[in-house]
Formats: C-alpha cells, sequence, structure tokens
C-alpha cells in the first residue's frame, strides 16, 4: 500500500506555512515534505509537525540565494565552504524534526566546466554523507527536468546513478521524481525496474502540468503497484501545484487514506 507525504511547499497553501501541518494532518496523511524550513526556528517547526503527529519525509539542504535563481550549492566550484556550512545548518533541523533523509540540490552548472563540476560535487556530496552518516541520516541526489529548470546539473536519471557510483557512500539514494523522470526518460515501468534498491524517496505529480497524479499522460496506479511489488515501502511525496483548492482535489487519495 502506497504511504503519501503532503509536500507543504506545493500543497495548502492557501494556509500559512506553520499552518499546512495540521491541514495536511487534516486531510488525512501522515507525514510532510517541503523545500526548506528555514525561515522558521527549528523549534516551532518541530512544535507543529509532532501537534499534527506527523512524520518529516524528507526536506532541503539550504539552496544558495534562491531569489536570485541559485538552485543548489553542491556542484559549484568556489561555494564549497558556503555548501559544507549549510549542510551543519540542515542537519540542526534534521535532528529536530526527526528527518531521515535531506536533498542536496546541486546548482546549475550551464556554462561551467563539467569534469570540474563534477569533482566538486562528488566531494561535496561524500562530505555530506560522511557527516550526516551517524545520524542516521540519507543525501538524496534528484535530476530535475530540463524544461522547468534549465541548465541544472542532473537532468536524466542515470547521471544520478553514474554520480552515485562515483560519490561511493553508502547512504547517498536517488530521489525518484516521478514526474521529473518521465519528462527525461520515460518508459517508467522499466526505469523503476531498473533502479531498484538505488532510490531512497519518490515524488509524483500529473505530467505535462503538475497538478493532482490524476490526469496527463501518466497512470499512477499502475505506478504505485509497479512500487509495491518491488517491496518499496518508503513516502511518496504529493509534490503537485493543486488545480484549485487543495482538499478538493484530493479525491485521487481518498482510496489510500488511512484513518488514525
Ligand atoms: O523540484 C523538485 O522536484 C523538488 O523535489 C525540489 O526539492 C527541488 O529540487
Ligand atoms: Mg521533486
Amino acid at each position: 500500500m502506497p504511504r503519501f507525504a503532503a509536500n507543504l511547499s506545493m500543497m495548502f497553501t492557501e494556509y500559512a506555512f506553520l499552518d499546512r501541518f495540521k491541514a495536511a494532518a487534516d486531510a488525512g496523511f501522515r507525514a510532510v515534505e517541503y523545500l526548506f524550513p528555514y525561515d522558521h526556528p527549528a523549534f516551532e517547526v518541530a512544535d507543529r509537525l509532532h501537534a499534527a503527529g506527523l512524520e518529516q519525509a524528507l526536506f532541503n539542504m539550504p539552496p544558495g540565494n534562491w531569489a536570485a535563481g541559485e538552485r543548489g550549492l553542491a556542484a559549484l566550484p568556489g561555494r564549497q565552504d558556503e555548501f559544507r556550512a549549510n549542510v551543519a545548518v540542515a542537519l540542526d533541523y534534521a535532528r529536530a524534526l526527526g528527518c531521515p533523509r535531506l536533498h542536496a540540490m546541486a546548482g546549475i552548472t550551464a556554462g561551467l566546466d563539467r569534469a570540474t563540476a563534477e569533482a566538486t560535487y562528488i566531494d561535496n556530496i561524500r562530505f555530506a554523507a560522511d557527516l550526516l552518516a551517524d545520524a542516521g541520516i540519507t543525501v538524496l541526489l534528484e535530476p530535475i527536468n530540463s524544461r522547468n529548470m534549465p541548465g541544472y546539473f542532473i537532468a536524466h536519471q542515470h547521471q544520478a546513478l553514474d554520480l552515485i557510483d562515483r560519490i561511493d557512500r553508502p547512504n547517498v539514494l536517488v530521489q525518484l521524481d516521478l514526474y521529473h523522470a518521465q519528462i527525461m526518460d520515460g518508459d517508467l515501468t522499466t526505469l523503476i525496474h531498473a533502479m531498484q534498491g538505488r532510490f531512497g524517496h519518490v515524488q509524483i505529480a500529473s505530467v505535462p502540468d503538475r497538478h493532482e497524479p490524476d490526469e496527463g499522460e501518466l497512470n499512477y496506479p499502475h505506478l504505485y503497484a509497479v512500487l509495491d511489488r518491488l517491496g518499496y515501502d518508503g513516502w511518496i511525496g504529493c509534490e503537485y501545484n493543486p488545480r484549485g483548492q487543495t482538499t478538493a482535489g484530493l479525491g485521487w487519495f481518498a482510496p489510500y487514506r488511512t484513518q488514525a
């Protein structure tokens, strides 16, 4: 049975960020993920998470200057000190939230020397993996489609797998976002089988519009069954922009909602 985490950066945006935890729990979710918690002290986010009885499935390490267009630092030469300081910041939040997964965004590397970016990335992710291993945290690497994020360092699943082989740390896995994977790679049933054991988190949204997973070119119930058959029992993050009110679009979730 698939287990879904609400993405609070995209869902329940009818509410202020800290109020989205209760809204997600009221809608039947048992876990949440989001991009960044850093606008709020860790204890405040943890209070809301725990008050709502939710698990923290995932969040991202600080990404650099998001407003200026930065989308992570891990592959950016010359930014290693900042990346490493950010790992420590993310670790503090992960401890407060009991979060076992952190996504390290790589950055926009178009125009940079690829070999240098790869060397920087491998070095930085090894550093993060080693630091986070003691806390039992897995570092996730996510290929992102080049239509939504042109120039991003990793766009295809095979690129992430190749980098993970070279990083060579047991606590580094792929964040398998099926929305991005369909746009860049396709053939998802075969892809999921080929990636068995290499991903530590899954995300979903309709393609092409990134809405609820009940429209568009993907048959999600089929993909949930594929994941189930392979024994994937991790969270599936609902990283989609609701077509309207978040709760009005949750018809797809009804068969999977578990009552407390
Ligand atoms: O954009 C996505 O997809 C994500 O999962 C975010 O965490 C940004 O990488
Ligand atoms: Mg994603």
